[in-house]
């Protein structure tokens, strides 16, 4: 039997909040207080409020999710300070420092509150279907029972992983935060590129949609190295080695991926602290 995860006070349900709350709704959420602008309902025993000053002061959650957008986040500090004194806090946030939160949120607890705990993750949205991949950064201060409470939330919507060094998480954010994003260009691409070459639309989109997924499950249930699986589809001088010899060249995905990736680890370090409002 599913163990029931503990209440949450899950501050920002969009794309990626309510990714892993659909997750966690199919695993067995304790009731839990939802706080978004946007989400049409939850279903009982949660609650949808617009607004953290709906939520009772005296609810005590077992952790508190901080996902909305990093520009968004420093408004919703005051109140969500009042109930870290009591619970731990998870930032999904990109870029924002442990030390950036936790300083922000013990500037607005009462002098003499213990350090406000942050532990910094960073999911993607596969996580809605439980095959998400998020990995984590807690400071020394917290916990075990914090870091295990952290891992048993976020293992009930995918792989976890944790890392030692905080400024690791720049890279993780560019490679699996947002590593979906480029798996759908890739199907986008072979989609258009099929159409441009005389392919019925429905026929480039159903091929372009299951050789990406197809590719993912391939890799994922037969535990087969992705280079093995690449060089099992690559006959000597067949059709697949000219097309990666186009896309291995120098300067092609390689040195494009490389780039991609720095681009986004570089944007993460200006999200290191409060932004201004957009
Ligand atoms: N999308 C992704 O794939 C990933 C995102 N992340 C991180 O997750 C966080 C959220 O991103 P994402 O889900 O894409 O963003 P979204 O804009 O989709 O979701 C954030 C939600 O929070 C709501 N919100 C913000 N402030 C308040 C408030 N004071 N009261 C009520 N609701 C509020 C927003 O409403 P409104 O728009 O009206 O402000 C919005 O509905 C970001 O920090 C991002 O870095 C991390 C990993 C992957
Ligand atoms: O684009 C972003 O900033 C967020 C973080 C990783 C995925 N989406």
């Amino acid at each position: 039997m599913t163990e029931t995860l503990p209440p949450l006070l899950l501050v920002g349900c969009g794309k990626m909040g309510g990714a892993m709350l659909d997750g966690w709704l199919k695993e067995g959420l304790a009731p839990s207080f939802i706080v978004d602008r946007h989400r049409d309902s939850v279903p009982a025993p949660h609650h949808l409020v617009r607004s953290l000053d709906d939520v009772p002061a005296d609810f005590r959650p077992g952790m508190i999710i901080l996902a909305t957008k990093p520009q968004k986040v420093d408004a919703v500090l005051p109140t969500v300070a009042q109930f870290a004194l009591h619970a731990p806090v998870i930032s999904v946030l990109a870029g924002r420092t442990v030390k950036s939160l936790t300083d922000a949120l013990a500037a607005l607890q009462p002098p003499g509150s213990p350090t406000p705990i942050v532990i910094r993750t960073m999911p993607n949205t596969p996580s809605a279907i439980g095959q998400g991949m998020t990995v984590c950064y807690a400071p020394p201060i917290a916990t075990p029972a914090q870091r295990r409470l952290c891992t048993r939330l976020l293992r009930a919507v995918g792989e976890v992983a944790w890392v030692e060094h905080e400024d690791q998480i720049d890279i993780v954010t560019s490679i699996s935060g947002s590593g979906p994003a480029y798996v759908f260009l890739l199907a986008e691409l072979l989609e258009q590129l099929g159409v441009a070459d005389g392919l019925p639309p429905d026929l480039a989109r159903l091929i372009a949609r299951q050789t990406v997924s197809g590719a993912g499950a391939l890799m994922q249930q037969s535990g087969i190295d992705a280079a093995t699986l690449r060089h099992n589809v690559t006959s000597p001088n067949g059709t697949t080695q000219k097309a990666l010899e186009v896309l291995m060249a120098d300067g092609a995905w390689p040195a494009t991926l490389a780039a991609a990736l720095k681009a986004g680890a570089k944007r993460a370090r200006e999200l290191s602290g409060p932004q201004p409002v957009s």
